[in-house]
């Protein structure tokens, strides 16, 4: 039910940003306030049970729900940020992307040693920003509990890449 309300508003972009990428836009979700009330409820649903500490969202997407979902849980929200972002002390990571690479940084005072947190990012590809993510974390004394995505696109196998690091992740939207 969920599922198809995001795949129907999910528009494909062919060869965005580069050639033979099909870019999933979720800006159309973001007209529907509706949608995005569902989406909420749908991550606090399935997210029930797991105690988490705070909850790490990957600029910039994983922002747009990353907040609110934090916001919900009643717990901090830490921005892992492009390079050059964050002005205070930071540790940062480089990684590759679908199309490309990039680098992400964290504040270091963002969250305390031995914190539960669940990271949070719209779209789950190669796995690659939230694998960076994870290690970020975890060499900051961060635990990671769990993965939460509005899409999956499960052929580029980012699940058997980053459930090594925990096998709890919720994906909305497989393609
Ligand atoms: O699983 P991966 O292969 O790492 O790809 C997924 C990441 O790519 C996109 O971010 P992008 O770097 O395009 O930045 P944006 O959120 O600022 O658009 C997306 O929002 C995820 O963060
Ligand atoms: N195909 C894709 N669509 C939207 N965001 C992405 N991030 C990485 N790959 C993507």
């Amino acid at each position: 039910m969920i599922e198809q309300q995001i795949k129907t508003a999910i528009r494909d972009i062919h060869d965005f940003p580069k050639p033979g990428i099909i870019f999933k836009d979720i800006t159309p979700i973001l007209k529907d306030p509706e949608l995005c009330t569902k989406i909420n409820d749908a991550f606090l649903e399935k997210l029930q049970g797991l105690h988490i500490d705070a909850v790490a969202g990957v600029e910039s997407r994983g922002f747009l729900f990353g907040l609110t979902l934090a916001n919900k849980l009643g717990v901090p929200f830490i921005p892992v940020r492009k390079a050059g972002k964050l002005p205070h002390t930071v540790k940062q990571k480089v990684y590759d992307l679908e199309y490309g690479t990039a680098t992400i940084e964290v504040h270091t005072d963002a969250f305390n040693p031995g914190d539960r947190i669940l990271i949070h990012d719209d779209l789950l590809a190669t796995g690659g920003t939230v694998m960076a993510t994870s290690q970020l974390i975890q060499e900051m004394g961060g635990e990671v509990v769990g993965f939460s995505f509005i899409v999956g696109l499960s052929f580029l196998n980012g699940i058997e890449r980053i459930s090594p690091i925990s096998d709890n992740i919720i994906i909305l939207a497989d393609y």
